[in-house]
């Protein structure tokens, strides 16, 4: 029955013996009349019940497959468990017999998700290594962080593809990257939603004979698993499976026709058990899922004896089988008697590594894949010198003349609008990913979000710094601007400065919605801000009561700034292309403007507090989507 799978480049032995990997200690999982309501909120006045009650046992050194068809509540299950999910939940869950207490409990598991979210730019040795700092933290020292690493690639087949980047894996090789990054501190429970979904039959199967593996190593493994193959099937120790929210069968692969043939359900000959069963759990055999759910007492009981064809009551034993051989005779410890042996709780920090570490290794990670994404920075450079170029040669040589200063403010305003939207779009399409990355690496405690976000705002900085100055150049050149080292500086400082604000603001839209939103709310909402500028309409002119507006817009501190580095500060009187020119005398044409009034520094001081404000608002709404993730 038992099929043997030859994994190319994996070694089975690394995990069966006694390794570094295998000296986390073994939990077993119990839980026990589970429930899980939605809904009753502003919009849904009605709850609608996900898992009825429903209680089981998962065991360290066994593979669990949790079974149902679509909706059944298998994810719901899984993230409960893995305590990602909290509110709305009733029921107890019990680690080695105690009551699981959230903070150990996540320190001690680990969540794979479906989708493979990971950083596409690193090589696979640089991810796991950062994952080992991040994941060890610094009382591990380098030496054993790179044996770990070097364990851990080669116990999933990842060593002949180390230096290869994430975008060139196969998807197979995705799914062991992502199990690897997870095992580099050893947890004892992993997680799976649907770990075989995307590959083809043979990386599906490799995929379950290596958690297989890693669960014979003394962990408790648990998966979500859709249609398996019946070659696949029987690599799963424990099935699970769940209907309507229920449980309908629990126990052994093996016992599981038995099981049905015990309610009156004969699977028929050279059928999948797994596809008759997930037709059974979704009604196709008539309404027997009541029966079935009371033949396993709705999980509390284990089927177990397929001579017999009875279901034995659950209990003792929890604890005492960690050895990971499923003994059919074995009775399972669950919902009474249930061993004492408490997890240490925790005053212990909430991240093995301290938070510059955390910082460091995010910072070096996040300029690796800035820097490597060479489609994103040559076309960003590209836009900004074309922009430049042709900004240039339309506005020539007019700087200086007092005929077209207008047309220079229009070039001045024009500046400040390329340089923010350049700074804000990409970010708002990339971090959509990033998002993904974050909401994986966190919710499996590699780092803060602060350390995060930290990082994140350090390694943008130098690329706010170079675009700009690599625009300004050619456009204060070409446009004849006032040849003075002072003024293209503080011109500068302000794009500088807008950039930074545009950056922030692509980050809290990319945070705070999902791509197709922000691309459309995040132009179209800066629009009503750069209106506010005093550009279009003079502080003067506005509405008294509505002038207070522009206050908030950083637009009019880009402005007022960039209009002062130009024309203010006494500038000597401009030459006249005509006859005439009214504003020959910059002061005079900064009254125009109602900027005779106005501060540099009071305009660096409302940008950076525009900075500070939308850079807090990013932060808040990805501390929101984190909380609410699941
Ligand atoms: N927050 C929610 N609000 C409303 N319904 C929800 C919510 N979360 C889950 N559900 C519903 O609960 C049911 C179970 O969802 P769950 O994702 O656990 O199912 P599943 O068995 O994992 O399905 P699949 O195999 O398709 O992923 C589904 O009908 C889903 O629509």
């Amino acid at each position: 029955m038992d099929t043997e799978i030859k994994l190319s480049g994996w070694s089975p032995a690394l995990m069966t013996g006694k390794t570094k990997l295998q000296e986390g200690g073994s939990l077993d999982l119990t839980f026990c009349d589970l429930s899980y309501c939605v809904g009753k909120g502003k919009f849904c006045k009605k709850l609608k019940t996900i898992l009825h009650q429903i209680s089981g046992s998962f065991k360290s050194g066994q593979l669990t497959a949790i079974l149902g068809p679509s909706g059944a509540g298998k994810t719901s299950l899984m993230n409960i468990l893995a305590g990602l999910k909290k509110s709305g939940t009733q029921g107890k869950v019990y680690v080695n017999g105690a009551e699981r207490n959230f903070k150990t409990f996540r320190k001690k598991s680990a969540y794979i998700t479906q989708k493979d979210h990971l950083l596409r730019n690193l090589t696979v040795d640089e991810y796991i290594i950062s994952a080992a700092h991040l994941k060890l933290g610094n009382a591990v020292s380098n030496k054993e962080k790179i044996s770990t690493v070097e364990l851990v690639m080669k116990t999933l087949g990842l060593t002949n593809s180390q230096h290869t980047r994430i975008s060139r894996l196969s998807g197979g090789e995705c799914k062991r990257l992502s199990i690897a990054l997870e095992l580099i501190d050893n947890p004892s429970v992993l997680f799976l939603d649907e770990p075989t979904s995307g590959l083809d039959s043979s990386s599906s199967l490799q995929c379950v004979a290596l958690l297989r593996e890693i669960a014979r190593s003394g962990r408790t493994v648990i998966a979500t698993i859709h249609q398996p193959s019946f070659r696949m099937l029987n690599h799963f120790d424990h099935l699970y499976i769940v209907a309507s929210g229920s449980c309908i069968y629990q126990g052994t692969v093996g016992s599981l026709i038995s099981y049905f043939k015990s309610m009156n359900l004969n699977c028929p000959s050279f059928h999948n058990p797994a596809d008759f069963a997930l037709d059974v759990a979704s009604g196709e055999y008539g309404d027997v899922l009541e029966r079935l759910v009371s033949g396993v007492e709705n999980g509390r009981k284990v089927y177990q004896d397929t001579s017999m064809e009875t279901t034995t009551s659950a209990v003792e034993s929890n604890s005492q089988n960690n050895t990971g051989d499923i003994d059919a005779d074995e009775e399972v410890s669950m919902l009474s008697g249930l061993p004492k042996k408490k997890l240490a709780t925790g005053s212990r920090l909430m991240y093995a590594a301290p938070f510059h570490t955390q910082v460091a290794v995010l910072l070096g990670r996040t300029w690796r894949t800035i820097w490597r994404d060479k489609i994103l920075t040559t076309m960003r450079l590209g836009v900004h010198v074309l922009v430049a170029i042709l900004v240039g040669f339309l506005y020539w040589q007019i700087g200086d003349d007092a005929a077209s200063i207008f047309n220079n403010v229009g070039m001045i305003f024009f500046n400040m609008l390329f340089i923010m939207a350049a700074a804000m779009m990409p970010t708002v399409l990339t971090f959509a990913l990033d998002t993904e990355v974050l909401i994986r690496e966190h919710l499996n405690q590699w780092y803060s979000l602060k350390a995060y976000y930290l990082a994140r705002t350090l390694a943008d900085i130098p690329f706010q710094i170079f675009y700009p100055v690599v625009y300004l150049v050619p456009v204060y050149l070409m446009t004849d601007q006032p040849m003075s080292l002072e003024r293209f500086g503080l011109l500068l400082a302000m794009m500088i400065w807008l950039s930074l604000v545009g950056q922030g603001f692509g980050l809290f839209f990319g945070a705070a919605f999902d791509i197709q939103v922000a691309s459309f709310f995040a132009p179209t909402s800066i629009v009503p801000i750069f209106l506010l500028s005093g550009f279009f309409v003079t502080f003067d002119s506005i509405p008294r009561y509505i002038s207070w507006l522009t206050y908030f817009s950083f637009a009019r501190y880009g402005f007022e700034g960039s209009m002062l580095s130009v024309y203010g500060y006494d500038r000597s009187p401009l030459s006249c292309s005509e006859s005439y020119c009214h504003f020959r005398f910059p002061e005079k044409f900064l009254e125009q403007f109602d900027l005779t009034r106005s501060s540099y520094s009071w305009s660096v001081v409302g940008l950076l507090v525009n900075y500070i404000l939308i850079r807090t608002a990013g932060y808040l709404a990805l501390r929101f989507k984190l909380r609410h993730v699941r």
